[in-house]
């Protein structure tokens, strides 16, 4: 799937992409993993729209680190945000992993999203 975000504020709430675990309810096509390629040439972090990726706590096994901590004590969840620049690609748990698109203030933002399915349907 391609999406494009067309500025203006747009944006995409705080989601997981497989809501249903590994899938075996039918829900959500049994995602398992998440691929987005992003296609944005000379995107900088000030055109917004950064993937905000939060940190699951199974993620944190074998320690914490220090970030990690410091977010969860002031009551957020740690997150990563990667800047959608031309040729970058993220892959994740699309049934673990909460995420979200920020505010797209400017710019048109394109994505080519691809997901691994497992059982589900
Ligand atoms: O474009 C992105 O960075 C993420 C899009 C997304 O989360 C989705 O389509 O489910
Ligand atoms: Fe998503």
């Amino acid at each position: 799937m391609v999406a494009v975000y067309p500025g203006g504020g747009s944006f995409h709430r705080v989601h997981i992409d497989n809501a249903d675990g590994d899938g075996r309810a039918g829900r959500d096509f049994g995602r398992v993993l998440t691929f987005i390629y992003f296609l944005n040439a000379g995107w900088t972090e000030e055109d917004g729209g950064a993937l905000r990726l939060h940190i699951p706590r199974a993620c944190e096994e074998g320690g914490p680190s220090s970030d990690a901590a410091a977010a969860r004590a002031a009551g957020r969840s740690p997150a990563v945000d990667v800047i959608p620049r031309l040729d970058t690609l993220a892959v994740f748990r699309a049934d673990r992993v909460m995420h979200e698109v920020r505010p797209c203030p400017g710019r048109h933002r394109y994505a080519a999203s691809v997901w691994v399915t497992c059982g589900g349907g």
